[in-house]
Protein backbone atom coordinates (compact mmCIF):
# COMPACT_ATOMS: atom_id res chain seq x y z
CA UNK A 1 0.00 0.00 0.00
CA UNK A 2 1.37 3.24 -0.72
CA UNK A 3 2.26 5.21 2.73
CA UNK A 4 2.13 8.69 3.21
CA UNK A 5 5.68 10.74 2.96
CA UNK A 6 6.43 13.72 5.53
CA UNK A 7 6.80 15.67 2.23
CA UNK A 8 2.57 14.75 1.31
CA UNK A 9 1.75 16.32 4.92
CA UNK A 10 3.63 19.71 4.52
CA UNK A 11 1.73 22.86 4.37
CA UNK A 12 -1.42 20.60 4.90
CA UNK A 13 -3.52 23.73 5.96
CA UNK A 14 -3.14 25.67 3.33
CA UNK A 15 -4.00 22.81 0.79
CA UNK A 16 -7.07 22.40 2.81
CA UNK A 17 -7.89 26.27 2.95
CA UNK A 18 -7.42 26.18 -1.10
CA UNK A 19 -9.60 23.28 -1.51
CA UNK A 20 -12.01 24.66 1.07
CA UNK A 21 -12.67 26.91 -1.94
CA UNK A 22 -13.10 25.07 -4.48
CA UNK A 23 -15.57 22.57 -2.67
CA UNK A 24 -17.44 25.91 -2.25
CA UNK A 25 -17.14 27.06 -5.56
CA UNK A 26 -18.06 23.66 -7.06
CA UNK A 27 -20.61 22.89 -4.88
CA UNK A 28 -21.99 25.47 -3.19
CA UNK A 29 -21.11 23.67 0.39
CA UNK A 30 -18.40 24.23 2.96
CA UNK A 31 -16.80 20.32 3.78
CA UNK A 32 -18.55 20.62 7.43
CA UNK A 33 -21.90 20.69 5.90
CA UNK A 34 -21.19 17.79 3.18
CA UNK A 35 -19.63 15.56 6.26
CA UNK A 36 -22.98 16.23 8.69
CA UNK A 37 -25.14 16.00 5.38
CA UNK A 38 -23.59 12.59 4.50
CA UNK A 39 -23.13 11.19 8.16
CA UNK A 40 -26.17 12.50 9.60
CA UNK A 41 -23.86 13.81 12.50
CA UNK A 42 -22.66 16.85 14.09
CA UNK A 43 -19.37 17.69 16.63
CA UNK A 44 -20.41 18.00 20.63
CA UNK A 45 -17.00 18.67 21.95
CA UNK A 46 -15.34 15.31 21.58
CA UNK A 47 -11.98 14.63 22.78
CA UNK A 48 -10.07 12.70 20.27
CA UNK A 49 -6.49 10.75 21.13
CA UNK A 50 -4.02 10.30 18.72
CA UNK A 51 -1.95 7.28 19.28
CA UNK A 52 1.45 7.02 16.92
CA UNK A 53 1.73 3.28 16.23
CA UNK A 54 5.46 1.59 15.31
CA UNK A 55 4.88 -1.63 13.50
CA UNK A 56 5.79 -2.23 10.08
CA UNK A 57 7.25 1.03 8.21
CA UNK A 58 6.71 3.06 11.50
CA UNK A 59 6.17 6.86 12.68
CA UNK A 60 5.61 9.26 9.70
CA UNK A 61 7.29 12.11 10.91
CA UNK A 62 4.36 14.96 11.56
CA UNK A 63 1.56 12.18 10.55
CA UNK A 64 0.34 12.17 14.26
CA UNK A 65 1.12 15.85 14.77
CA UNK A 66 -1.02 16.54 11.65
CA UNK A 67 -4.07 14.70 12.79
CA UNK A 68 -4.23 16.75 15.75
CA UNK A 69 -3.95 20.13 14.01
CA UNK A 70 -6.36 18.52 11.58
CA UNK A 71 -8.87 17.46 14.69
CA UNK A 72 -8.37 21.43 16.13
CA UNK A 73 -9.53 22.74 12.73
CA UNK A 74 -12.82 21.35 12.88
CA UNK A 75 -13.56 22.91 16.55
CA UNK A 76 -12.48 19.69 18.61
CA UNK A 77 -9.86 19.17 21.04
CA UNK A 78 -7.02 16.42 20.02
CA UNK A 79 -3.66 15.22 21.56
CA UNK A 80 -1.02 13.01 20.47
CA UNK A 81 -0.14 10.46 23.52
CA UNK A 82 3.48 10.49 24.71
CA UNK A 83 3.92 6.54 24.65
CA UNK A 84 2.72 4.63 21.55
CA UNK A 85 1.43 1.57 20.25
CA UNK A 86 -0.50 -0.62 23.22
CA UNK A 87 0.98 1.98 25.67
CA UNK A 88 -0.15 4.94 24.17
CA UNK A 89 -3.74 3.23 23.74
CA UNK A 90 -3.76 3.00 27.55
CA UNK A 91 -2.62 6.45 27.98
CA UNK A 92 -5.28 8.13 25.50
CA UNK A 93 -7.81 5.99 27.72
CA UNK A 94 -6.66 7.59 30.99
CA UNK A 95 -6.78 10.99 29.64
CA UNK A 96 -10.23 10.61 28.98
CA UNK A 97 -10.15 10.57 25.01
CA UNK A 98 -14.19 10.08 23.25
CA UNK A 99 -12.16 9.12 20.04
CA UNK A 100 -9.45 7.55 19.49
CA UNK A 101 -7.34 7.25 16.20
CA UNK A 102 -4.00 4.88 15.08
CA UNK A 103 -2.53 3.80 11.59
CA UNK A 104 -0.61 1.22 11.05
CA UNK A 105 0.49 0.07 7.30
CA UNK A 106 -2.41 -1.02 6.40
CA UNK A 107 -5.46 0.15 8.26
CA UNK A 108 -6.42 4.15 9.83
CA UNK A 109 -9.14 4.17 12.06
CA UNK A 110 -11.12 6.13 14.22
CA UNK A 111 -12.89 4.79 17.04
CA UNK A 112 -15.68 6.40 19.00
CA UNK A 113 -15.38 4.56 22.83
CA UNK A 114 -18.60 6.14 23.48
CA UNK A 115 -20.91 5.08 20.95
CA UNK A 116 -18.76 2.32 20.23
CA UNK A 117 -18.55 3.58 16.22
CA UNK A 118 -15.53 2.84 14.10
CA UNK A 119 -14.21 3.91 10.65
CA UNK A 120 -11.49 3.37 8.52
CA UNK A 121 -9.97 6.37 6.19
CA UNK A 122 -10.16 4.08 3.03
CA UNK A 123 -13.65 3.67 3.10
CA UNK A 124 -14.17 7.45 4.55
CA UNK A 125 -12.06 8.78 2.41
CA UNK A 126 -14.24 6.89 -0.66
CA UNK A 127 -17.44 7.99 1.14
CA UNK A 128 -16.44 11.81 1.15
CA UNK A 129 -14.62 12.37 -2.16
CA UNK A 130 -17.46 10.57 -4.57
CA UNK A 131 -19.69 13.12 -2.35
CA UNK A 132 -18.02 15.98 -3.52
CA UNK A 133 -18.22 14.26 -7.25
CA UNK A 134 -22.21 14.19 -6.76
CA UNK A 135 -22.66 17.74 -5.78
CA UNK A 136 -20.85 18.97 -8.44
CA UNK A 137 -22.79 22.60 -9.69
CA UNK A 138 -22.01 22.00 -12.96
CA UNK A 139 -23.02 18.55 -13.88
CA UNK A 140 -24.55 17.32 -17.69
CA UNK A 141 -26.15 14.08 -16.14
CA UNK A 142 -26.22 11.34 -13.48
CA UNK A 143 -23.41 9.28 -15.40
CA UNK A 144 -20.32 9.37 -13.22
CA UNK A 145 -16.87 7.71 -13.40
CA UNK A 146 -15.04 6.04 -10.94
CA UNK A 147 -11.51 5.49 -11.92
CA UNK A 148 -9.80 2.51 -9.16
CA UNK A 149 -12.13 0.18 -7.47
CA UNK A 150 -9.60 -0.43 -4.88
CA UNK A 151 -10.73 0.12 -1.07
CA UNK A 152 -11.20 3.75 -1.38
CA UNK A 153 -12.75 3.76 -4.84
CA UNK A 154 -14.76 0.82 -4.51
CA UNK A 155 -16.12 2.51 -1.27
CA UNK A 156 -16.73 5.49 -3.85
CA UNK A 157 -18.66 3.65 -6.04
CA UNK A 158 -20.90 1.62 -3.93
CA UNK A 159 -21.86 5.14 -1.87
CA UNK A 160 -22.33 6.72 -5.67
CA UNK A 161 -24.49 3.38 -7.01
CA UNK A 162 -26.81 3.64 -3.49
CA UNK A 163 -27.43 6.87 -4.08
CA UNK A 164 -28.69 6.65 -7.13
CA UNK A 165 -26.32 7.61 -9.81
CA UNK A 166 -25.42 6.03 -12.97
CA UNK A 167 -21.71 4.99 -11.96
CA UNK A 168 -18.98 3.95 -14.54
CA UNK A 169 -15.95 2.63 -13.79
CA UNK A 170 -12.64 1.36 -14.62
CA UNK A 171 -9.60 -0.68 -13.04
CA UNK A 172 -6.86 -3.14 -14.40
CA UNK A 173 -8.03 -5.52 -11.97
CA UNK A 174 -10.45 -8.05 -13.30
CA UNK A 175 -11.87 -9.08 -10.25
CA UNK A 176 -11.89 -5.81 -8.56
CA UNK A 177 -14.04 -4.45 -12.11
CA UNK A 178 -16.29 -7.86 -11.73
CA UNK A 179 -17.11 -7.37 -8.38
CA UNK A 180 -18.10 -3.89 -8.74
CA UNK A 181 -20.20 -5.22 -11.32
CA UNK A 182 -22.34 -7.78 -10.04
CA UNK A 183 -22.74 -6.64 -6.48
CA UNK A 184 -22.73 -2.62 -7.75
CA UNK A 185 -24.26 -3.02 -10.85
CA UNK A 186 -21.38 -0.30 -12.21
CA UNK A 187 -21.22 -0.36 -15.89
CA UNK A 188 -17.33 -1.15 -17.17
CA UNK A 189 -15.62 2.13 -18.91
CA UNK A 190 -14.31 1.64 -22.31
CA UNK A 191 -11.57 4.08 -22.12
CA UNK A 192 -12.14 4.05 -26.26
CA UNK A 193 -15.81 4.48 -26.06
CA UNK A 194 -15.76 8.04 -26.33
CA UNK A 195 -18.06 8.38 -23.61
CA UNK A 196 -17.09 11.80 -21.56
CA UNK A 197 -18.44 12.99 -17.53
CA UNK A 198 -18.46 16.06 -16.05
CA UNK A 199 -17.97 14.05 -12.69
CA UNK A 200 -15.10 11.72 -12.34
CA UNK A 201 -13.30 10.58 -8.71
CA UNK A 202 -10.46 8.81 -8.96
CA UNK A 203 -8.40 6.94 -6.62
CA UNK A 204 -5.60 5.22 -8.11
CA UNK A 205 -1.62 5.05 -6.78
CA UNK A 206 -0.77 6.23 -10.56
CA UNK A 207 -0.65 9.69 -11.89
CA UNK A 208 -2.17 10.45 -15.49
CA UNK A 209 -5.10 8.09 -15.10
CA UNK A 210 -7.61 10.85 -16.62
CA UNK A 211 -7.33 10.65 -20.56
CA UNK A 212 -8.73 13.28 -22.72
CA UNK A 213 -11.25 11.32 -23.97
CA UNK A 214 -12.79 11.20 -20.40
CA UNK A 215 -13.50 14.50 -19.54
CA UNK A 216 -16.59 16.72 -20.54
CA UNK A 217 -15.98 20.38 -21.60
CA UNK A 218 -16.97 20.98 -17.65
CA UNK A 219 -16.12 18.00 -15.38
CA UNK A 220 -14.99 18.08 -11.66
CA UNK A 221 -12.19 15.61 -10.93
CA UNK A 222 -12.21 14.62 -7.29
CA UNK A 223 -9.28 12.56 -6.50
CA UNK A 224 -7.52 11.31 -3.53
CA UNK A 225 -4.91 9.56 -5.08
CA UNK A 226 -1.44 10.43 -4.55
CA UNK A 227 0.21 10.78 -7.24
CA UNK A 228 -1.93 13.18 -9.24
CA UNK A 229 -4.30 11.42 -11.70
CA UNK A 230 -4.98 14.52 -13.91
CA UNK A 231 -2.51 15.53 -16.31
CA UNK A 232 -1.77 19.11 -16.31
CA UNK A 233 -2.50 19.79 -20.13
CA UNK A 234 -5.84 18.54 -19.50
CA UNK A 235 -6.67 20.36 -16.64
CA UNK A 236 -5.66 23.51 -19.02
CA UNK A 237 -7.04 22.80 -22.09
CA UNK A 238 -10.47 21.93 -20.46
CA UNK A 239 -12.16 23.81 -17.62
CA UNK A 240 -11.93 20.94 -14.85
CA UNK A 241 -12.21 22.17 -11.32
CA UNK A 242 -9.86 19.47 -9.31
CA UNK A 243 -10.35 18.60 -5.67
CA UNK A 244 -7.52 17.11 -4.38
CA UNK A 245 -5.56 17.01 -0.89
CA UNK A 246 -3.63 14.12 0.82
CA UNK A 247 -5.53 13.93 4.23
CA UNK A 248 -7.28 15.93 5.71
CA UNK A 249 -10.77 15.73 4.25
CA UNK A 250 -10.37 11.67 4.73
CA UNK A 251 -10.01 12.60 8.27
CA UNK A 252 -12.84 14.88 8.68
CA UNK A 253 -15.22 12.38 7.09
CA UNK A 254 -14.08 9.75 9.35
CA UNK A 255 -14.43 11.58 12.34
CA UNK A 256 -18.09 12.86 11.11
CA UNK A 257 -18.49 8.93 10.41
CA UNK A 258 -18.03 8.11 14.23
CA UNK A 259 -19.70 11.48 16.20
N1 LIG B 1 -6.05 11.76 0.03
C1 LIG B 1 -6.40 10.94 1.01
O1 LIG B 1 -6.94 11.34 2.05
C2 LIG B 1 -6.17 9.48 0.83
C3 LIG B 1 -5.47 9.05 -0.29
N2 LIG B 1 -5.30 7.73 -0.52
C4 LIG B 1 -4.67 7.38 -1.79
O2 LIG B 1 -5.70 6.93 -2.69
C5 LIG B 1 -5.14 6.01 -3.63
C6 LIG B 1 -5.96 4.73 -3.63
O3 LIG B 1 -5.84 4.13 -2.36
P1 LIG B 1 -6.39 2.62 -2.16
O4 LIG B 1 -7.77 2.52 -2.70
O5 LIG B 1 -6.09 2.25 -0.75
O6 LIG B 1 -5.40 1.83 -3.14
P2 LIG B 1 -5.62 0.34 -3.68
O7 LIG B 1 -4.26 -0.14 -4.06
O8 LIG B 1 -6.46 -0.43 -2.73
O9 LIG B 1 -6.49 0.56 -5.01
C7 LIG B 1 -5.97 1.23 -6.12
C8 LIG B 1 -6.70 0.69 -7.34
O10 LIG B 1 -6.33 1.46 -8.49
C9 LIG B 1 -6.27 0.58 -9.59
N3 LIG B 1 -5.51 1.22 -10.68
C10 LIG B 1 -4.17 1.35 -10.81
N4 LIG B 1 -3.89 2.00 -11.97
C11 LIG B 1 -5.09 2.28 -12.57
C12 LIG B 1 -5.48 2.92 -13.78
N5 LIG B 1 -4.57 3.42 -14.63
N6 LIG B 1 -6.80 3.03 -14.07
C13 LIG B 1 -7.73 2.53 -13.23
N7 LIG B 1 -7.43 1.90 -12.06
C14 LIG B 1 -6.13 1.78 -11.75
C15 LIG B 1 -5.60 -0.67 -9.02
O11 LIG B 1 -5.83 -1.78 -9.86
C16 LIG B 1 -6.32 -0.78 -7.67
O12 LIG B 1 -7.49 -1.57 -7.78
C17 LIG B 1 -3.68 5.81 -3.20
O13 LIG B 1 -2.87 6.70 -3.94
C18 LIG B 1 -3.68 6.25 -1.73
O14 LIG B 1 -2.41 6.74 -1.31
C19 LIG B 1 -5.81 6.76 0.32
C20 LIG B 1 -6.50 7.14 1.46
C21 LIG B 1 -6.69 8.53 1.81
N1 LIG C 1 -4.09 9.60 3.33
C1 LIG C 1 -4.49 8.83 4.47
C2 LIG C 1 -4.11 7.39 4.26
C3 LIG C 1 -2.79 7.13 4.85
C4 LIG C 1 -2.20 5.81 4.40
N2 LIG C 1 -1.98 5.79 2.94
C5 LIG C 1 -0.89 5.66 5.13
O1 LIG C 1 0.08 6.26 4.74
N3 LIG C 1 -0.94 4.91 6.22
C6 LIG C 1 0.24 4.72 7.05
C7 LIG C 1 0.14 5.58 8.31
C8 LIG C 1 1.22 5.11 9.28
C9 LIG C 1 1.25 6.00 10.52
C10 LIG C 1 2.36 5.57 11.48
N4 LIG C 1 2.11 4.19 11.98
C11 LIG C 1 2.40 6.55 12.63
O2 LIG C 1 1.70 6.28 13.66
O3 LIG C 1 3.07 7.60 12.48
Amino acid sequence: MALLTPEDLENLLDKLEYNEKVIKKVTGFEIKQICEETYGTFPDSEVVGIVPVTSGNGIIDNFTASLAAIVNHFGLKGFVTEHTDISGYNEAVSRRADIIMMADDHIFIAHNLKNGKISTNHECTGIIYSEIAARYLHADSTDILVIGLGRVGYAGASHLAKKGFNVYACDPNIEFLEKAVKELGVKPYERNSGKKFSMIMEATPCKDTISEGMVSDRCLVSTPGIPCGLPENIGKKYKVDMVMEPLVIGVASMLYSVF
